[in-house]
């Protein structure tokens, strides 16, 4: 079964139809791209997912389960996370204590510290677990925010840019990091503008562009299509 399925979901401001009936299917143990140029949808289709934007129709199911209605936090219970393309770190709260707090949160919560030790030595954070996430590099606060995300041990995980800010070692290190959580069997949705990481982790790529899926495919197919070409990557 999908662990997170988006169907037919439309949004609109005012008279732009940011997105309009997109449908979405990412599977546990998979990395699904979501592409396209900027103003596409992407951010607005995972505030839709998150629960952060109530669609004007459409649904989003996890594990089966229609959320569509359900707050942020009954959609984080029910195992979805992410992380967003501006840093929303606590910049008052230490690295640690910005993951300690997710991972109250999270099905864990009883051995929360634990959960975040392990976590921090994965994500290489230890030497900075004392710091606060304002002094860090953007690249190293990106890896904060997915350490935060995965304190609740989802199911599904949203990414927004992770790789923004990264230089191509740190980018190299985080394509091994995904490609562990999929083993683990976590369903992955990565929006990202490196083309190189899209093309290198993800098993499925959905491309959007003005607010519609235009093509879908494994990314060896989405790279040489001609629509996608013409919408997106001949202008990147
Ligand atoms: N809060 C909002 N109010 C009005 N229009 C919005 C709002 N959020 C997004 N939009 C519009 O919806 C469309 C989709 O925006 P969205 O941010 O989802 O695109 P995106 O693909 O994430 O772009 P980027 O790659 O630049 O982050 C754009 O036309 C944008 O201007």
């Amino acid at each position: 079964m999908a662990s997170l399925q988006v169907s037919g979901v439309t949004v609109s401001f005012g008279g732009n139809r940011a997105l309009d009936g997109v449908a979405l299917t990412a599977e546990a143990g998979r990395v699904t791209g979501l592409i396209g140029p900027n103003g596409a949808g992407k951010s607005t289709l995972f505030d839709v997912a998150s629960g952060l934007r109530r669609p004007s129709s459409g649904q989003v199911r996890l594990d089966g389960r229609d959320v569509t209605r359900a707050r942020p936090s009954a959609r984080a219970r029910h195992g979805l996370a992410r992380t967003f393309q501006r840093l929303e770190l606590f910049g008052r709260l230490s690295v640690r204590d910005n993951l300690l707090v997710a991972a109250e949160l999270g099905p864990e919560r009883r051995r929360a510290e634990q959960v975040v030790t392990e976590i921090l030595h994965r994500l290489d954070l230890t030497d900075v677990a004392d710091t606060s996430p304002d002094a860090l590099p953007t690249g190293v606060g990106r890896l904060v925010e997915v350490g935060r995300a995965l304190a609740i041990r989802p199911k599904v995980l949203l990414l927004d840019e992770p790789a923004a800010g990264q230089d191509a070692e740190e980018t190299e290190r985080f394509a091994e990091l995904l490609r562990a959580l999929t083993e683990d069997g976590t369903a992955v949705v990565l929006v990202e503008h490196d083309m190189s990481l899209v093309m290198a982790v993800c098993d499925e790529v959905y491309v959007l562009d003005l607010g519609k899926i235009i093509a879908v495919g494994p990314p060896e197919v989405i790279r040489s299509d001609e629509t996608v070409l013409a919408a997106y990557l001949g202008d990147a």
